[in-house]
């Protein structure tokens, strides 16, 4: 079954909780496995490989079978996440669905381009900064962006201080078409085998704070800061 799709699990309708659709019913789709390890990673249980055993090999019908169970047969946007999903055969899935009416939304680090980037309704890519640990690669980020070929693109970095914000700055400037979404890194992501685990949201409000305060006295008027929402209302509950 080389065209499985490898999925660590998929749930909704929630919100989407981040970025440029925040608000919006959706249902995700999370792929199992990375190509990054970001320090900071609060999705390990689709990224470690320690988990691998509880991701599953799924035929393209039995996950467009699953989004249309959990949405009652009503196309909704559907988010493709991970993991990183770019590493997945995505392309028939998006085909599918959009026959039947969902729209589908994808959410990548930009390390992997896809011709199939151009099927989607939106592609959000989300470079990672110096906090993260991980090594840029910028070519690969604009061949993400010429991949979309029309299919509206966004930037989402994750902020945790001044290294990163600069970060932000410089991909801005590299994609300067591209709207700009900043969210602060929350800094007590679940430990994969705990979801219970308790998320210090003072902390994170701070740093968003202190993130506004950053984007306003620079000038920088394009920008967007957004919390987590998922995490302001649910912790770092999983399936949500
Ligand atoms: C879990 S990742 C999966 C998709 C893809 N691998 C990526 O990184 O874009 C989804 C989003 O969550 C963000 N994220 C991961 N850990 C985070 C954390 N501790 N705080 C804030 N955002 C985080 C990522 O930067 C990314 O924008
Ligand atoms: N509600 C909700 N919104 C999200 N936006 C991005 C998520 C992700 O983990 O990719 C996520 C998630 O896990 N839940
Ligand atoms: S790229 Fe995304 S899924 Fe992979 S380790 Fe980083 S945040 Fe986690
Ligand atoms: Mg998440």
């Amino acid at each position: 079954m080389n065209d499985s799709i490898r999925v660590a699990e998929i749930f909704g309708p929630t919100i989407q909780g981040e970025g440029a659709l925040i608000g919006l019913p959706t249902v995700f789709v999370r792929t199992g496995g990375c190509d990054y390890r970001c320090s900071w990673c609060d999705s390990l249980h689709a990224v470690d490989a320690a988990y691998r055993d509880t991701w599953k090999p799924m035929a393209v019908t039995d996950v467009m079978a699953e989004i249309e169970r959990l949405s009652g047969g009503r196309p909704v946007m559907v988010t493709l996440s991970g993991g990183n999903p770019a590493i997945q055969p995505l392309g028939p899935l998006i085909r599918l669905g959009r026959e039947k009416g969902y729209r589908f939304a994808l959410e990548t680090q930009g390390s992997v381009a896809r011709g199939w980037f151009a099927d989607l309704d939106m592609l959000v890519l989300s470079p990672k900064p110096p906090s993260s640990g991980m090594e840029m690669d910028w070519a690969m980020l604009g061949q993400c962006a010429e991949a979309a070929d029309g299919a509206q693109t966004v930037l989402k970095i994750v902020v945790f201080d001044e290294a990163d914000y600069r970060f932000a700055r410089e991909v801005a400037e590299f994609l300067p078409l591209l709207a700009v979404y900043l969210q602060p890194g929350n800094h007590t992501p679940p430990p994969p085998d705990d979801d219970s685990a308790g998320v210090d949201q003072a902390g994170i409000d701070a740093r968003m704070r202190w993130l506004v305060e950053r984007v306003t006295a620079d000038g920088w008027f394009e920008a967007r800061v957004l919390p987590q929402l998922h995490v302001m209302l649910w912790g770092n509950r999983r399936g949500v």
